[in-house]
């Protein structure tokens, strides 16, 4: 038996596209957001349906952002994994690439041969090549890929809130206005008002070609239409935008609920505006919002920050640091000090400052020592090395040196990523 890892050709895809319905451990929790996610226009598809996807899928094998590689078993392909490539904003507004590691699957009549570890091995290799000192991926089990130095580093929050809980502290008078839009005009905010958002946001994702496409007028898969609500300021510039939906169901348990598939505004005054709306609309009983981030600032807005809780608190985006030096350079810091980190057996001094960093080898003692998942986990500041110090997962050489990386990597938002790949 033989086993090749290579990348696939566009003459491959039909064959390639085998294994993709074996993408099927993936958890799905949240019901795929129809609009956001673009419904049945996303791209790439999870499991392709039509020639047609088949072909497109042929198309994008000849794009430099996807990056397909399989195992081919005695000449058949057996499993496969793909590289998008994307930027991520990392602390300090810089907007880096990231390898995103998507679409992984074996065949299940070839699992736990090793050819997992073979493809991501040739991906990695691939990243590093180009230059890309990030990868990335959300996990579909949380067993998978701690092996290859990935770990979670940003989270996301589903919440409810019961309409009848959701009175604000405030009197708010909307400098703005809000606006209900057809799916066609919200295709066009939206692209620009996510390029906004992310120049801002930690951890947030640039779209892969295509993603807003299905906005345009695709009602939801059963579960209602989406709706398209728009915040304009003072001046008629659109600064906020949600998108909606209102299930009909035949329970009442379930009846009554507004969903929020995404929500985004650049001024407090939009969200405040945006929410407002939402939180009070007329038939309803509750909201629920998913994919929100962690630090949600709705909570205290209201009389009772009880009001908003917590259902589901899962991992988002998983990191691998493949070039330590790189990584930490690209980002800034909340103070300024100098630390030895030792990552997996090499010395790192890290001098560090809001305006950058500079990261070199070095022989001094190591003030502490950590691998690089947890390295990966505290890059964008959404876990704290104290946690791991608690775990046992950084060890802590100098007295204070803990609290001294968490000064360093404290971010001033939690980093949060709506936009996936
Ligand atoms: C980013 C994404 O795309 S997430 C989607 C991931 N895909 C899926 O979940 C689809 C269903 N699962 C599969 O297709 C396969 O099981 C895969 C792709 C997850 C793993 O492929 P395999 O070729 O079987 O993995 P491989 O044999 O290389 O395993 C490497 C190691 O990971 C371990 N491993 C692989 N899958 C799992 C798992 N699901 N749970 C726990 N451990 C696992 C193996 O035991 C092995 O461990 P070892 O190095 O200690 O021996």
């Amino acid at each position: 038996m033989t086993t090749e890892i290579r990348p696939v050709t566009p003459a491959e895809a039909a064959e390639y596209l085998r294994v993709l319905p074996y993408v099927n451990g993936f958890p799905q929790e949240e019901p795929e957001p129809s609009a956001w996610y673009a419904g049945s226009a996303a791209w790439p598809p999870q499991v392709p349906k039509t020639a047609a996807d088949v072909d497109r899928y042929a198309e994008d094998l000849h794009a430099d952002w996807f990056r397909p590689q399989a195992a081919f078993v005695d000449g058949k392909i057996a499993g496969g994994s793909a590289i998008v490539s994307v930027q991520l904003t990392v602390p300090g507004g810089r907007q880096v690439a990231l390898g995103g590691v998507t679409s992984t699957a074996v065949l299940p009549t070839y699992r736990r041969r090793g050819l997992l570890r073979q493809i991501m091995s040739a991906m990695l290799d691939d990243c590093r090549e180009r230059g890309e000192f990030l990868a990335g991926l959300s996990a579909s089990e949380g067993t998978i890929y701690g092996r290859y130095g990935f770990s979670p580093a940003t989270f996301q929050h589903r919440w409810e809130v019961r309409r009848t809980d959701a009175a604000f502290r405030d009197d708010f008078a909307d400098p703005g206005s809000l606006d209900l839009v057809d799916a066609a005009a919200a295709a066009e905010v939206w692209p620009v008002l996510h390029e906004q958002v992310r120049a801002v946001r930690v951890g947030e994702i640039s779209p892969l070609p295509g993603k807003w496409d299905g906005l345009g007028g695709l009602p939801a898969d059963g579960s209602g239409l989406a709706h398209h609500l728009l915040h304009r300021d003072a001046t008629g510039a659109v600064d906020g935008a949600a998108i909606f939906r209102l299930p009909w169901s035949p329970d009442p348990a379930q009846a009554g609920v507004l969903q929020v598939e995404a929500l985004e505004a650049l001024t407090v005054d939009a969200y405040r505006a945006l929410w407002g709306l939402l939180l009070d609309f007329d038939l309803t009983k509750r909201v629920v919002a998913a994919r929100r981030p962690v630090d949600e600032p709705l909570r205290w807005m209201l009389t009772n920050p009880r009001a908003l809780k917590l259902t589901r608190t899962r991992d988002n985006l998983w990191l691998r640091i493949l070039d330590v030096p790189a990584a930490l350079e690209a980002r800034t810091y909340a103070a300024t000090d100098a630390l030895v980190l030792e990552v997996e057996s090499a010395r790192w001094l890290l001098d560090a400052g809001p305006d950058g960093a500079s990261c070199t080898p070095t022989d001094r003692a190591a003030d502490l020592t950590l691998g690089a998942n947890e390295l990966g986990s505290l890059y964008l500041g959404g876990v704290r090395a104290s946690e791991f110090a608690c775990s046992r997962r950084v060890v802590e050489h100098t007295l204070g040196a803990v609290s001294r990386l968490d000064a360093l990597l404290r971010p001033d938002r939690a980093p949060h990523n709506a936009v996936g790949f």
